[in-house]
């Protein structure tokens, strides 16, 4: 039998045992094996971790602009150099398909780069008083950006290196200190990236890697003092939970969604059928912006529902080393979680057109007709690779279920009446809305973000540059 690794967390610019000697196993979602243990360091290693960000975040900032981009743009060239030993752990970890996990890589490098090109080119700015009425052209302004000091950054499960990432990057060329609590599940990524991050030359206590339970550290860093601003992606109920106790800290939330499809009677039925496919299905749902539930009009529905129902019945199903659009799920508790939704939509009358299989953590892929509003699945966001298709009489039917969530991540719309669709996106209530599209994040540079239980804040690489600093103005009277 291999040995375990252990895993190291990371303190000091060295990685570091914890003194409380906790480890924490991590389980392959597929192959049931333990593939290797982080440590759970102790609230007293939390703060040490957290004091340490003080001075080096004020030298940090003090650093020369084009020294900061530099390592981080080496950084960038380090990931790609490990992205195959990272996709391996990505994989492993949770269950992404290879391909996916090696893209989530590159797409990771790309995003450094261009949060260091964004923020070198629009950092600062001025102003002159006499552009408003009254005022004088002696009167000069110049704004910069500052750092809000140290950033905690809590990464999700789902991607491990990108979301990550995502925060890192931003929080580092604008001159802040990061406390970086990956999901524990995505742990042994985080471990990975920052492996890359170390063999680059930052100074040491800029980032510091925390590994533990949520539920024993989570909570504690989450209102320590030394903590100025929050950047969490995650589940609604621990980003409900974060926003109630860490007051007066600016905070960016990026939560779920229940994202519809609104299909119109004059929508290019092939192309919404291949949209909504890859948006519901791909990663086995496991994304906050997949599509989560149609919404048809009744003039089209059989035929949307029996073009799914092909599709479906086609989809490839398996391990993540074979590349199939169906994995296994993240653990136990969401594959019961998923399959408790078919059991009951089933018993509630709905249509099963595919699926309603499980393997262990494998549920094979699902597709619902005739799903009502008084069903369970029509409203909860099962993060697995299920789809209620809704049955609707108009467009302002649609946009009132669409809008019944407590959700309002993103939604697509579907229609060759592009003047109808935009009037439609523009009564659906949510961050983003894709016309003939499938709902997604990317390109990284979008504003990301969700209204009611699917955020708070903005999300996106300019985006969270803004949100990890504030202006200082410098005004010259001449
Ligand atoms: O799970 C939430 C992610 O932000 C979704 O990102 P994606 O649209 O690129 O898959």
């Amino acid at each position: 039998m291999s040995e375990i690794n252990t895993y190291k967390y990371y303190v000091g610019g060295k990685f570091a045992e914890s003194n409380s000697g906790n480890l924490i196993d991590i389980e392959c979602p597929y192959e049931k094996t333990v593939i290797g243990r982080v440590q759970a360091i102790s609230k007293e290693e939390a703060d040490v971790a957290i004091a340490a960000t003080k001075s080096a975040q004020k030298e940090w900032a003090e650093l020369d602009l084009f020294k900061r981009a530099d390592l981080l743009n080496k950084w960038a060239d380090q990931l790609e150099i490990d992205a195959h030993d990272i996709a391996e752990i990505i994989m492993k970890e949770v269950g992404k398909t290879w391909n996916d996990a090696v893209k989530e890589v590159t797409r990771t490098a790309e995003f450094i780069r261009y949060t260091v090109q964004e923020y070198i080119h629009t950092n600062d700015s001025a102003m002159s008083g006499e552009n408003y009425p009254g005022g004088s052209k002696n009167k000069i302004a110049i704004i910069k950006r500052i750092p809000l000091g140290t950033v905690l950054a809590i990464s999700p499960f789902n991607y491990p290196v990108n979301l990550s990432v995502a925060k890192l990057a931003p929080a580092l060329i604008s001159g802040n200190a990061v406390v970086f609590k990956p999901a524990t599940q995505g742990a042994i990524s985080a471990v990975k990236i920052i492996e890359s991050f170390d063999k680059v030359g930052f100074p040491a206590n800029v980032l510091q890697l925390i590994t533990g339970k949520g539920s024993d550290i989570g909570d504690y860093v989450s209102e320590h003092e030394g903590i100025d601003m929050i950047s969490f992606t995650g589940g609604a109920t621990t980003g409900r939970h974060l926003s109630s106790f860490s007051t007066m800290k600016p905070m960016v939330l990026e939560l779920g969604g229940k994202d519809p499809a609104i299909v119109c009677e004059d929508a290019d039925i092939d192309q919404a059928v291949t949209e909504i496919m890859s948006g519901a299905y791909s990663y086995s749902g496991q994304r906050c912006t997949a599509i989560k539930r149609v919404l048809v009009n009744e003039a089209v529905a059989d035929e949307l529902a029996a073009k799914l129902k092909v599709e479906v019945e086609a989809l490839s199903v398996g391990m993540p080393i074979d590349n199939p659009v169906i994995v296994p799920l993240i653990n136990k508790g969401s594959a019961d979680y998923v399959d408790g939704l078919i059991t009951d939509t089933i018993k509630d009358g709905a249509t099963l057109l595919v699926g309603n299989k499980r393997e262990d953590n494998l549920i094979y892929p699902t597709l619902f007709d005739h799903v009502t509003t008084d069903m369970r699945l029509a409203w909860e966001e099962p993060f697995g690779p299920v789809l209620p298709i809704i049955r609707v009489k108009s467009d302002e039917e649609a946009i009132k279920i669409a809008n019944q969530s407590e959700y309002g991540l993103q939604a697509s719309v579907f229609s060759r009446n592009f003047s109808r669709a935009v009037a439609i996106a523009g009564k659906i209530e949510a961050g983003s809305v894709q016309i003939n599209g499938r709902t997604e994040r990317g390109p990284d540079h979008f504003p990301f973000l969700g209204v009611k239980n699917s955020g708070m804040g903005v999300h996106g690489i300019s985006k969270t540059i803004d949100a990890m600093t504030r202006e200082k103005l410098l005004i010259i009277n001449l």
